[in-house]
């Protein structure tokens, strides 16, 4: 390893199980989590009370300087608020969801977030001895020289089907197509900005197609073990 702590990188499109394979490896290897698209989504659905227009690049960015945010970085619970306020929930509506790429892909605000995600990865880490970090730019740009770099990805189908799951309990077709929005069309347009469908260099590719959650979270922990072995 090449850090003091325990620094895990995990990138993936949409619906590839970034979140929930993030959060358990964190929880199997006893260390702390970050979820940055929560940050972007946080910062969304800040803007969004404020009144803040998300076509107004500087506004927004503006906003993500001031963006009372705090980051529950505990794999079992977290947590994200601003102002002291709960909005876990909130952050996951379809009414956040719709837009969040529009902030995402504001090259204004990307370099505020990377920052304080780079900044809660150290403070994450000093404190459990490493972090589990997922998102779109993580093993690139944010943490380039993580100890341990994957990009989880799986079909598009795959993808569609776990996200139709998860948001209508079955994946029929009708299901599947309401779906699409959410999984392709955002991919489309975050991917304007990060590369997130072709492993970087030094990146070790995971994809979890015909992997069910369990085998595709030891998939994960194995890469860990293997970068640790050979550390
Ligand atoms: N290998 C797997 N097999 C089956 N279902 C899975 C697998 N991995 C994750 N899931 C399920 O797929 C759904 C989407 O996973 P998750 O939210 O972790 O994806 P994500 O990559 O973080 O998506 P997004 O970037 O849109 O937030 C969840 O319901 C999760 O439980
Ligand atoms: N490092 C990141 C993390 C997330 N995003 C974008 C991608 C989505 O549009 C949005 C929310 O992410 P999700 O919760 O769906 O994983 O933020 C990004 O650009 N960079």
């Amino acid at each position: 390893m090449s850090s003091e702590h325990l620094v895990v990188a995990i990138d993936g499109p949409s619906g590839s199980g970034k979140s929930s394979v993030s959060k358990a490896v964190a929880r199997e290897l006893g260390v702390g989590y970050l979820d940055t698209g929560a940050m972007y989504r946080a910062l969304t659905w800040w803007c969004l009370e404020e009144g803040v227009d998300l076509d107004d690049k500087a506004a927004v960015a503006q906003a993500a300087r001031d963006l009372p945010l705090e980051m529950g970085t505990d794999p079992a619970q977290p947590a994200v608020r601003v102002s002291g306020r709960d909005i876990n929930d909130d952050i996951r509506t379809t009414r956040v969801s719709e837009v969040v790429s529009k902030v995402a892909t504001n090259t204004d605000v990307r370099p505020v977030l990377q920052q304080r995600q780079r900044d809660l990865m150290s403070q994450v880490a000093e404190v459990t001895g490493g972090v589990v970090a997922e998102g779109r730019d993580i093993t690139t740009v944010v943490a380039p020289d993580a100890d341990v770099r994957i990009l989880l990805t799986a079909s598009e189908e795959a993808r569609l089907r776990r996200r139709s799951k998860e948001l209508h309990g079955h994946a029929d077709d009708h299901a599947v197509e309401a779906t699409r929005d959410q999984v392709v069309r955002r991919d489309r347009d975050d991917s304007t900005v990060s590369d997130f469908t072709e492993a970087a260099e030094g990146v070790t590719l995971v994809d979890t197609s015909d992997l069910d959650f369990e085998q595709s979270v030891q998939a994960v922990v194995d890469v860990v073990e293997r970068a640790r072995q050979q550390a």
